[in-house]
């Protein structure tokens, strides 16, 4: 199988000369230009070509907002890095290889990530088979995600790097590997970001599910899909604790209304195709090897090199406050999530009968303020922020999370057991071994 990116290599010549070789026919010297319509379509042509030359070159040719002019689209394409061939597949095969009774194959999306990292981990480390796929974006500093890369690869874990939203490449893996399971856990992430670069959340987080749900329905035996949804489609809810039967028509980001999007889009293919479905809505997520984006991440960052820090409050001196959950807990609830998974019903893209369709509160149940957060940092790191009190700003931001989670305890067992303190000294340690506690990360 040929490299999928191989295709536009083609045209690249591959020494300068031919570069020179193909200039010297558009030479007008040596091209006689007798009568005015030839004169005419030649300049025409030259003028043509300038344009051209000009369109690719410009920057808002190459990406859909000026603010991210080189890295968008080379973060939002197919790009693929070449794939295929008998060697690659064997590492994919190898990868996924079954190494416990009973265990399952499980396709890992976004295993590059926070979340996919460690449940890929804890996937391969009770014999389960574990392939990922990454399209290593730099929504954060992709430098981390090749970081976590080596470490799966020391487990045996392969990452395929390629899009969700390239279907000849997800067909092949499911050609290769009969997964039993997808743990669907590529998205963009973030709901801040989401008011400057909108597109990216449509493009990962609905053409991407989208994508992967057509290859699983049509995949001979369909896989079982646990994915990730969010506590912030709960949006403008008020009643607390978060219960699953809650609203949650009331998104307060774009992120919050794609997870959500991403919700109905699973009902409607557990319906349509039989596929087997699970929603898991995690509760801000933290813990070693986690997301610079998030606030306890740069927090932590900008304490130690005494910046000052954006701590945001609500009207009237309001609380703001999370239902922090550790990473630990949630792997145990992906886990639970994935070993209840029923079968899908469906073959080759025809439903047999009715499916199952779950979505889950993964929280802490207990929430935090976020100066609460900042307290435990200062103690933790042993030195004084400086907190720089805010608004709590209307770009996505909701007041309040917490999780009511008996419907995952009762359906496989969820118990989280980490505190927030407990979490967070687990984080620093890591962080500080990672990047040191001084002046040494820059990201
Ligand atoms: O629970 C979830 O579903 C979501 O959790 C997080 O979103 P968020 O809770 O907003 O996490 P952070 O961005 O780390 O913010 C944590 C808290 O710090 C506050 N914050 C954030 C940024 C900042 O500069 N200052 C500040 O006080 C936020 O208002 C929030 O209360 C993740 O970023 C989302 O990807 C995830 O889907």
């Amino acid at each position: 199988m040929p490299s999928s990116s191989s295709s536009h290599m083609d045209n690249i010549p591959s020494t300068p000369g031919k570069f020179k070789t193909e200039k010297s026919m558009f030479n007008p010297n040596r091209l006689r230009l007798h009568t005015p319509l030839a004169k005419l379509t030649f300049y025409s042509f030259v003028f043509l070509g300038l344009i051209l030359v000009f369109f690719f070159k410009s920057p808002s040719a190459t990406s859909s907002t000026s603010q991210y002019p080189s890295s968008d689209l080379s973060r939002r394409s197919l790009k693929t890095s070449s794939w295929g061939g008998p060697s690659w597949e064997k590492r994919v095969r190898s990868s996924a290889r079954i190494r416990s009774r009973n265990g399952l194959s499980v396709l890992v999306t976004g295993a590059a990530g926070f979340v996919g990292t460690h449940v890929s981990v804890a996937l391969k480390r009770r014999g389960d088979g574990v392939l990922g796929i990454d399209n290593f974006n730099d929504y954060y500093d992709p430098s981390l995600k090749r970081a976590r890369q080596a470490l799966l690869e020391r487990s045996g874990i392969y990452i395929v790097e390629g899009d969700i939203n390239d279907d000849v490449l997800l067909k092949k893996l499911f050609e290769i590997v009969p997964f039993s399971h997808v743990m669907h856990l590529a998205a963009q992430a973030g709901v801040r970001y989401a008011m400057q670069n909108p597109s990216s959340y449509v493009h990962s987080n609905i053409a991407g599910f989208v994508n992967l749900l057509e290859i699983c329905k049509n995949a001979n035996p369909q896989p079982a899909i646990v994915w990730a949804s969010s506590s912030s489609v709960y949006g403008l809810n008020t009643k607390v604790p978060f219960s699953e039967k809650d609203r949650t028509d009331q998104p307060a980001s774009l992120y919050a209304a794609t997870k959500k999007a991403g919700e109905e889009i699973a009902h409607t293919y557990n319906h349509i195709y039989g596929l087997s479905l699970t929603g898991l809505r995690f509760f801000t997520v933290y813990g070693p090897w986690g997301r610079p984006d998030m606030a306890y991440f740069f927090f932590t960052r900008d304490i130690l090199k005494g910046k000052s820090i954006p701590v945001f409050e609500a009207a009237n001196h309001g609380t703001v406050a999370r239902d922090f959950t550790y990473i630990d807990d949630i792997v145990k609830g992906c886990l639970g999530a994935l070993d209840t998974a029923e079968k899908s019903t469906g073959t080759g893209g025809k439903k047999r009968g009715p499916a199952q369709l779950r979505v889950f509160n993964l929280g802490n149940t207990s929430p935090v303020p976020v100066s609460d957060l900042v307290g435990f940092l200062e103690r933790l790191l042993k030195v004084k922020a400086k907190r720089m009190v805010m608004k709590l700003p209307r770009n996505g931001d909701v007041q309040f999370t917490h999780a009511n989670i008996s419907y995952a305890r009762r359906e496989f067992g969820y118990k989280p057991t980490t505190d927030l303190q407990t979490g967070l000294k687990k984080f620093v340690r890591w962080y500080v071994s990672y990047y040191g506690s001084g002046k040494k990360s820059d990201q």
